[in-house]
């Protein structure tokens, strides 16, 4: 086992959805996979692995935050040989002509995170960006599935209650699409350690219209995500 995932060697999949909330984890395990098995339960932070379609899968909780999702993105890349991950999350939308339950593909991730500064002693503003082939692929998928999909840059914050709204006003003026907590540093700790990642997302609430999903909502919306996430990481196995 590593650090904070309690598998065996070879029990993760080469593949792995990230969903931040390990609950999520275990719904689309339980909901999509077949033959699905739990490998880790450590801090709580579910893991499973089972297939789709034929084509072995993890799904694996990545938690709230970037401390916490650059934990397990450094952890199944360098630990277990994980090649590809797939974020799949909600997130507050910004744009205006976006809504509830409508699908964001992250193409880059603003970030008012410190640990991107401190990796390069603050002289670069580093750019996150997702890999060209895995968002190629879920543009055909989404299409493919007749789920409109925005693909676009969004903000990885890191606190979810915000004193400078005004500063999410001004990110919207520049085209970000969303905010939501985990991408930037996914796709930092992925192209530092040569894995490919991507960031899908249902708008859960409207920032700026003060909307929010019903439960019933949610599982429709995150649905069209999940399937678009398992069809793109297993496309081309
Ligand atoms: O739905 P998940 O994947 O947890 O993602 C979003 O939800 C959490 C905040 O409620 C943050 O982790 C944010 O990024
Ligand atoms: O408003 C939101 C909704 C989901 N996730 C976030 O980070 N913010």
């Amino acid at each position: 086992m590593s650090v904070h995932i309690g598998a065996k060697p070879g029990e993760i999949a080469e593949r792995v959805l990230l969903p931040g909330d390990p609950m999520r984890a275990k719904w689309i395990a339980e909901t999509f996979l077949e033959d699905a098995v739990c490998y880790t339960q450590v801090r709580g932070m579910l893991g499973f692995t089972g297939t789709w379609q034929g084509h072995r899968v993890s799904v694996q909780g990545s938690g709230m935050g970037m401390p916490s999702a650059s934990i397990y993105t450094h952890e199944l890349i360098n630990e277990y040989g994980v090649k590809s991950v797939i974020r799949i999350g909600s997130c507050g939308a910004l744009a205006m002509d976006l809504n509830l339950g409508d699908v964001v593909a992250a193409i880059g991730s603003a970030t008012d995170s410190n640990m991107n500064r401190s990796r390069f002693d603050g002289l670069i503003d580093y750019a996150p960006v997702a890999d060209f082939g895995l968002l190629r692929t879920a543009v055909d998928v989404a299409e493919a599935q007749g789920v409109p999909m925005r693909v676009g840059p969004i903000l990885a914050a890191d606190a979810f209650y915000t004193d400078r709204p005004d500063l999410y006003d001004a990110l919207a003026l520049y085209g970000v699409l969303a905010v939501e907590m985990e991408s930037a540093a996914i796709y930092t700790i992925a192209a530092r350690y040569g894995a490919k990642a991507l960031t899908i997302l249902t708008v859960s609430d409207h920032i700026k219209r003060g909307e929010a999903m019903e439960a019933a909502q949610r599982e429709q919306g995150f649905s069209n995500m999940v399937r678009i996430g398992l069809n793109t990481i297993t496309a081309g196995a």
